[in-house]
This record gives C-alpha cells, structure tokens and sequence, in this order.
C-alpha cells in the first residue's frame, strides 16, 4: 500500500527551560485530512510542543516540517502564512472589536497588500478588500452561524461564541493545518457538542486537517484519528484512539500524574447516562463516546474505558 507524505512532521523535538525538559525528542507525523489529537496530563509538554509547532517557542533540537518543509527556523507569521494556523487555550482576540473585524484580522496574513492600504481603500487593496469581505461573509461566518452576532462586540459575546470567533479567525488564515489548543475548554455541553460538529466539518467538509490539544477525552475519542500521547515531554503511545484508550502505560501515566478529574468526569458522565437510560442498559454508563452527539470516527474501536 503506498505511504502518504505527512503534511506536518515533527521529528526529535526537544525544547528545555532551564532544568526542566518540557519536550524530549518528541515526534509523530500527522497525516494529511486526519484529526490528530495530542493527549497527556497536566505538564506533560502539550503547550510547550504547540508553542513549538507554531513558532512561538524555538526548540534546542528536532525539526518541524510541513509539506516537506523544514519550518523549524521559521518566524510564527511566516508559518501561517504558509497555512498553518492556530488558536489558543486561553482565548486571544481583540475584545473591544467586533466579531468580524477580528476575523478580518485573521485574513489579512495572507493579503499581497498591506494592511495601511487596505486601510486607505487604495486600488488593488479596495479590489482585494471587498473580495476578502465576501468570501468571508460567504463561507466562514455562514458556516460558523455567527451572523447574528458579526457587528457585535467580543466582549460582549458568552463564552463558547467567543472560542467560535476564534476558530473563524483562524480559519480566516486559510490554513491547511489548522491547531486547536483545548477548543472545547470551558464549555458546557451544548456548546462543546457545536464545536464537535464544526470541527468535523472543516475536516470532512474543507478539507482541513486538524491538530489539536485537548483533555475532554470523550471528544478526542469521538473526533480523532490518530491520538499523540504526552508523558514529561515524551510520546509514550500513539495510534487509533481505542488502541491508546486501551494502552496500560498511558492508564499508568494519568493515575500516576495524580491527573485523576478527567477519569472522575467521565465516571460522572458514565453514570448520568446510566440514568438517562433509566439503568435499563448497563453499558451505557461504560461509553465515553456517547453524549457529544456527533459520530464517532472510529466506530468499530470498542468503547471501553481505559484512560
Ligand atoms: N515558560 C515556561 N517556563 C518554565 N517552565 C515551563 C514553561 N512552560 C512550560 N514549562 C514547564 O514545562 C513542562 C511542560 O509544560 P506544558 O505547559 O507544556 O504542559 P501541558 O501538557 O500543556 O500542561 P497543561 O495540561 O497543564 O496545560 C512543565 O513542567 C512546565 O512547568
């Protein structure tokens, strides 16, 4: 069967501040159109290897590639320029700005005029604005259902909007990799359960593949193909995610963190849809992959708790 070249590849990454070795020759592949999803407790380098990929942190040693690239050197502008684009754990948008000025923002990355011209609606930058407004008016806002709310403030917007603004930000970028760190943090569960379905959209829909960092392991099990997972800044399994969910050493790596809040929610969540079910079928309160109402992408793994 012929191999597929991975649009991002990270090989030996390892990034130290002082003492302490946030990465240590981590590297996994992502192939291209996949959802890859990087796991671990807390500390484990998840930040660390994001700020890395995207530019923001300059590692000691390894290489980041993307489309065959080596990018390792290159300045975090010049990456999502090229299409790689993120956003962030903790939300990083102009809050006093409207909702599609901030998406604007994102696009003008990938504008051949430069952002005083475009301010001043000269020649090809008034052509390439108006262009800009309509596509993303057409496509990102639509698809995103956030039309109601484009003239509107950041600010003013609750929580999981925001994290939508963002994500149409960074889709705004046009990116063919797009990172996600913790998109469904904070959320409540109809807000995490819109998220799913965007995610899996811009996957399957345009094409985009996915990396993200997240700890709400019934959406990483729901979404992902491919699982990374994290332990003092080394991979200590990769694969399906029933083949990690299942894996002794990655069990061992969240009990031994102490990280024990996500193995209690999904015990929560196990029991609340027992009873949902009104305890007429016992296994339902074993399926973390219930509940987030989209499909899951390996839906021949077993569910089965593990992680
Ligand atoms: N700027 C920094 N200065 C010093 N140490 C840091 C810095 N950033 C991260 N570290 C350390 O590097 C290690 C990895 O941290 P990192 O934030 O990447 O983990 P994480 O998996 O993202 O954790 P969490 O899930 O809690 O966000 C930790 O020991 C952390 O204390």
């Amino acid at each position: 069967m012929a191999t597929v070249d991975p649009v991002l590849r990270v090989d030996g990454l390892t990034l130290a501040f002082g003492g302490v070795k946030a990465l240590n020759g981590v590297g996994f592949d992502v192939r291209p159109g996949s959802i890859t999803t990087v796991i671990g407790p807390n500390g484990a380098g998840k930040t660390s290897l994001f700020n890395t990929i995207s530019g923001f942190y300059r590692p000691q040693s390894g290489s980041v590639f993307f489309e065959g690239r080596d990018i390792t050197r290159l300045p975090a502008p010049a990456r999502a320029r090229l299409g790689l684009a993120r956003s962030f754990q903790n939300i990083a948008l102009f809050r006093g700005m409207s909702v599609l000025d901030n998406i604007k923002l994102g696009r003008h990355c990938q504008l051949k005029t430069n952002i005083f011209q475009s301010l001043f609606y000269l020649g090809a930058a008034r052509r390439e604005e108006m262009e800009l407004r309509a596509d993303i008016e057409a496509r990102i806002i639509d698809f995103l259902e956030i039309d109601h709310i484009r003239h509107a403030p950041v600010a003013a917007l609750p929580y999981g909007l925001q994290k939508r603004v963002e994500m149409a930000r960074a889709l705004a970028m046009q990116p063919r990799v797009l990172m996600l760190d913790e998109p469904v943090a904070g959320m409540n569960r109809e807000e995490t359960e819109d998220m799913a379905r965007f995610i899996l959209d811009v996957n399957a829909e345009w094409g985009v593949t996915v990396l993200m960092v997240e700890h709400d392991m019934g959406l990483v099990m729901d979404l992902s193909d491919h699982v990374v997972v994290l332990n003092f800044g080394q991979v200590i399994a990769q694969g399906k995610p029933a083949e990690v969910q299942g894996n002794p050493e990655v069990v061992r790596a969240y009990l031994g963190s102490g990280d024990v809040t996500e193995l209690r929610e999904r015990l929560r969540r196990g029991r609340a849809q027992a009873q949902a079910a009104g305890g007429a079928n016992g296994a339902a309160g074993g399926n973390a992959n219930a509940g987030h109402g989209v499909t899951p992408r390996d839906a021949h793994a077993p569910a089965q708790e593990g992680v």
